[in-house]
């Protein structure tokens, strides 16, 4: 961020903002306008009701959305000013592939690569950079440092990734992801399959992120959303009912839907 750094009317640093965002899959309309503002070096939590359109908006972010057959998308997507959702726009991030690396994601169910906690690293890196075999081992020590797993794996580099606990191997999801040097951290549900402790260990990792990266996070627990997050979206039938500073919108919410939901009135 820069003196020049463009911040909008609610105090962000826009990183990825939607205008006018619609999603179908077929005849079902899963996005309805969604005009949203993630700011960068921030958490946004999405909540909502099941259903509701929290993970269809977040894999818009990124285009994985586009693996849907029968889909259709429109609506602006810009990410640094520049809207993905057309080949120029595309065109200034690279390409599609260039678009999922400065946009990652970790899903809900923790998913490792069937290989040693080491290739879970390198493997993506061998496909964006061409590190010596030194610098492949600080590049992977390093992501492993950041994701607060070095310490636990250090000394069984070559185990498969999969012998890791639920919450070990998706601490390695997120070191995969931010390996690369993403610039966005997509995350679904991601704690959702954990142990509370290794859910607070997320939540500490996810504030140490925040430092470096615009963090998007769908989450349906309410404390994990309160805890961790600076802004808050509620959704309800495709629609972003409501946004704002997490703490206001807890204590203080301006929709009744909104209220209702937080207060588990419905979802
Ligand atoms: N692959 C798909 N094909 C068709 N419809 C889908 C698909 N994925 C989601 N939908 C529909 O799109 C709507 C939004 O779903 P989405 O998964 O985005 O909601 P959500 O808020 O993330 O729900 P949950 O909290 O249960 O994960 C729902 O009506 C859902 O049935």
């Amino acid at each position: 961020m820069t003196a020049s750094t463009p911040v909008d009317a609610a105090g962000l640093v826009p990183k990825i903002v939607t205008r006018k965002l619609n999603f179908h899959y077929g005849d079902n309309h899963a996005l309805k306008d969604v005009d949203i503002t993630f700011g960068d070096r921030l958490i946004t939590a999405l909540i909502g009701p099941s259903g509701c359109g929290k993970s269809t908006l977040l894999r818009t972010l990124n285009r994985i959305c586009d693996l849907y057959p029968g889909h259709r998308i429109d609506g602006e997507i810009l990410l640094d000013g520049e809207n993905i959702l057309t080949r120029r726009g595309l065109a200034h991030h690279g390409d599609i592939a260039g678009l999922r690396a400065r946009v990652g994601m970790v899903f809900q169910k923790p998913t490792p690569f069937p290989m040693s906690i080491y290739e879970n690293i390198a493997f993506p890196l061998r496909m964006y950079t061409r590190l010596g075999r030194a610098e492949m081992d600080d590049a992977v020590e390093s992501a492993l440092r950041d994701a607060a797993l070095w310490i636990e794996v250090k000394d069984k580099l070559h185990a498969s990734g999969l012998s890791l606990s639920g919450g070990q191997q998706q601490r390695l999801c997120i070191a995969r992801a931010i390996a690369i040097r993403p610039d966005v951290l997509l995350l679904d549900e991601p704690a959702s399959a954990l142990d509370p402790i290794s859910t607070a260990l997320i939540d500490e990792l996810l504030w140490e992120l925040r430092k470096r990266y615009c963090v998007v996070i769908v989450t349906h627990n309410m404390q994990q959303a309160a805890r961790v997050s600076d802004k808050v979206g509620f959704m309800y039938l495709g629609e972003l009912v409501e946004f704002g500073d997490t703490e206001a919108v807890f204590s203080t919410p301006r929709e009744r839907r909104t209220q209702d939901y937080i207060t588990g009135r419905f979802g």
